[in-house]
């Protein structure tokens, strides 16, 4: 089973839950206390190390690291931010057993250390640092040393919400059991630099219920892939059927050729008329239909010819879309469909008719918005009008429209109906380019055609432009990404 992520409740849900299995507040504390100070040993074997603790258990984190790096002979100090303040029980004790003598918080300290641990705040974090707390970070920040983050950078919470003006950017974060939402999302997890979670004896039963989130990663989809059997023939394999617009011709093109190096056995673009032979000209292992009205269109999806369906990149946002999606989707009998770009915004106006067309249509559907569509089609639930995170926001979403939502961005969350969500980590900022997002939509619609459930399907894709993404770099276009897809298959083929 693949470990979960948690949100900061979650995680305090599962440390009461181990509490009262009989391991110990004082015990866990000290437990992350000792694979944190494992964690430095081992990143940092020689240097100066100075820890700031904070007022709650993050601090009793820092007290009870520092007396054992203290103890394995490392040069370390402590000094105290707001000393005055009641502690809990158990991080009040840690600091009384405390090996290294405990200093007021100086900044001038700062720039003779070597390394700087940052267990001022954690989890705790609720409201705005004060401004003589942003000034100390401000120093350490500008200092020479190596910044360590325990649990979370300050200045963040658990569920990456920003309280601080300039939050502190670390070298290392070492957090505890699983990673929580400010590790995964963005911007958040760009203030943790690398990333461990060390283990304090808690386990996934401790979490209850179960989060259902995840990181997208192999492990999630690995298990589903659709490797082609040697006696299958091409409409074996999955048929998939593009919708081509007839002005930005070249998004649907990407699209389909993205489709079949996912693996679909036959790819078809089906355009107005009128554009049929810009499409037929370009294209040669793809195929492309023509139809001269919205019905001819529509019929197109309303046989069982096509496992899969792509509608939008390229398509103009306007009501003729608006009607191609309802009349072709409510009496389809493709099973899985995407629908993206063009025709996401088409319904701008009125979400609810392409929330009710998706609830009563007999397939399933992947939405693949990124925040501007997203704010079209969800405007409360859009990035500035709410103040939940990126991945309640997907979940809501896909509740409301009965659809997988994929929501993009440098961490794409797809969120499913019935809860699961994961999360993709690692990603470049050179997919932010023009006739990604088709490329994106068309593997997906590839992986459809060959069988994959839309929540596998959508979370294989969005790993495999990522790596795409990674691999390429630099300079890449779109065009790129279509042609990296074999090299990405071999990468996937020498993981099994
Ligand atoms: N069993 C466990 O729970 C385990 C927890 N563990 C560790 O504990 C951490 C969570 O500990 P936590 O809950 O004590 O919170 P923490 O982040 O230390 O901050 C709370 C303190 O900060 C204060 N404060 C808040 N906002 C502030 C602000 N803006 N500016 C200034 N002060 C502010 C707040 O004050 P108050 O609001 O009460 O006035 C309170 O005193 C977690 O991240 C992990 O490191 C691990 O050891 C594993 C087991
Ligand atoms: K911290």
């Amino acid at each position: 089973m693949m470990d979960s992520i948690l949100d900061t409740e979650q995680m305090y849900a599962a440390d009461r839950a181990a509490i009262a299995r009989g391991i110990s507040a004082y015990s866990l504390i000290d437990r992350a206390g000792v694979a944190a100070a494992e964690q430095i040993h081992v990143r940092w074997p020689t240097g100066k190390i100075l820890v700031l603790c904070g007022p709650g258990n993050n601090g009793g984190d820092g007290y009870r690291l520092a007396s054992q790096l203290h103890c394995w002979g490392r040069a370390v100090r402590v000094m105290e931010y707001a000393p005055q303040r009641a502690r809990s029980a158990e991080a009040q004790a840690h600091r009384e057993q405390c090996l290294v003598a405990l200093e007021p918080l100086d900044e001038t300290a700062f720039e003779a250390a070597d390394i700087v641990v940052d267990a001022l705040l954690g989890m705790g974090l609720q409201r705005p640092l004060s401004a003589a707390l942003q000034t100390v970070l401000q120093s350490l920040q500008a200092s020479s040393a190596s910044i360590c983050a325990i649990d979370v950078p300050t200045g963040i919470d658990g569920n990456g919400r920003c309280w601080a003006e300039a939050p502190l950017q670390a070298a290392l974060t070492i957090t505890f059991f699983r990673k929580k939402l400010a590790h995964v999302l963005a911007p958040s997890r760009f203030l943790c630099g690398e990333i461990k979670v060390v283990d304090i004896g808690l386990c996934e039963e401790d979490v209850t219920p179960p989060s259902y989130l995840y990181e997208n990663q192999p492990a999630l989809w690995q298990s589903a892939i659709p490797w082609p059997q040697p006696l299958q023939h091409k409409y074996q394999r999955g048929a998939a059927l593009v919708y081509g617009g007839s002005e930005m011709t070249g998004a649907a093109r990407l699209s389909a050729l993205a489709c079949a190096r996912a693996g679909a056995g036959a790819t078809t673009i089906a355009c107005a008329s009128d554009v049929w032979a810009i499409y037929a000209q370009s294209m040669q292992s793809v195929m492309v239909k023509r139809w001269h009205s919205l019905s001819q269109a529509a019929a197109l999806s309303h046989s069982s010819t096509y496992q899969a369906v792509l509608i939008g990149p390229g398509l103009a946002p306007e009501p003729s879309t608006q009607e191609l999606v309802m009349r072709s989707l409510l009496q389809t009998q493709v099973s899985s469909w995407v629908v993206d770009a063009g025709a996401l915004t088409a319904f701008a106006s009125q979400p609810e008719s392409l929330f009710e067309g998706i609830h009563t249509s007999a397939a399933q559907v992947i939405l693949t918005p990124h925040e501007g569509e997203f704010a079209r089609l969800f405007p409360d639930l859009a990035l500035h009008s709410n103040q939940k995170n990126k991945v309640e926001r997907a979940r809501q979403a896909a509740a409301r429209s009965g659809a997988i939502v994929l929501l993009k961005g440098s961490d794409t969350v797809v969120a499913s109906p019935d809860g699961r969500a994961a999360v993709q980590t690692q990603s470049s900022p050179y997919l932010a380019s023009a006739g990604s997002g088709d490329v994106l939509a068309g593997m997906m619609t590839g992986l459809l055609a060959q069988g994959m459930s839309p929540w596998l399907a959508a979370n294989m894709a969005v790993w495999m432009h990522s790596q795409a993404g990674l691999i390429l770099g630099a300079g890449l276009i779109a065009e790129d990404l279509v042609q990296s897809i074999p090299t990405i298959w071999q990468q996937i083929g020498r993981m099994n």
